[in-house]
């Protein structure tokens, strides 16, 4: 597979301007899907450490709108805040409902609705539970000049991904546990079918 390259660095002042972050687009992805790279200066760079990364999903219905059935938009909030501080990325794939696409996602939540679980309600759809190759992220990663991370996820598959990718991962940053009534039950279905770190108080 090709190697991206940077196309494009433009720096876009976020949260109402107190926060710098430069929006970074590449050439050579031939999906299309228009995944863009976030890059923080924090005080990695000063200090030569090796940046924080968040591997990010998009997810229209929590990242921009909130909403409670998921933990995204909280995931996004924590890791501008981490990432700002000590320097790093994020990288926002467009990878909706871990693959399947916004208008299955809603097909799912209905099923979900019924009582099935988030990967039942991928499999009745008969979509994959989880259809994302972060392959993608590690050339993101190559072409920024980046070839080890502090990764923040609970999600061991996104870690293991990197690595089989040449991308060496010093080190698992938890997020914190996003809980609520609503998202109870798809956190622990994570955790009981995909083995993700999350602990519940
Ligand atoms: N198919 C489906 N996708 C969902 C559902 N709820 C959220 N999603 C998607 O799941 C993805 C969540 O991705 P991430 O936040 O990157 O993370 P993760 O794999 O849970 O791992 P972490 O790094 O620990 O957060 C987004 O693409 C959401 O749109 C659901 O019920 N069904
Ligand atoms: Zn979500």
């Amino acid at each position: 597979m090709d190697q991206l390259t940077v196309k494009r660095r433009v720096v876009i002042p976020v949260r109402a301007g107190d926060v710098m972050a430069e929006f970074i687009s590449f050439n050579g992805d031939e999906s299309g899907k228009e995944h863009i790279a976030i890059s923080f200066a924090g005080i990695a760079e000063e200090k030569n450490q090796t940046p924080l990364v968040r591997l990010h999903s998009e997810c229209l219905t929590g990242d921009v709108f909130g909403s409670g059935r998921c933990d995204c938009g909280e995931q996004l909030d924590e890791a501008i805040d981490r990432i700002n501080e000590e320097g790093g990325y994020i990288l926002y794939l467009r990878q909706e409902g871990r693959g399947i696409g916004l208008y299955a996602k809603l097909e799912a939540y209905a099923l979900q609705d019924q009582g099935y679980d988030t990967y039942e309600a991928n499999e009745m759809l008969h979509l994959p539970q989880d259809s994302r190759d972060f392959g993608i992220a590690a050339r993101m990663l190559k072409a920024l000049g980046v070839d080890k991370v502090r990764l923040l996820t609970n999600n061991p598959d996104k870690a293991e991904q990197l690595t089989q990718n040449g991308v060496e991962v010093e080190q698992l940053v938890p997020t914190q546990v996003h809980v609520n009534q609503h998202n109870r039950n798809y956190l622990e279905a994570k955790v009981r079918h995909k083995q993700h770190t999350i602990k519940f108080d």
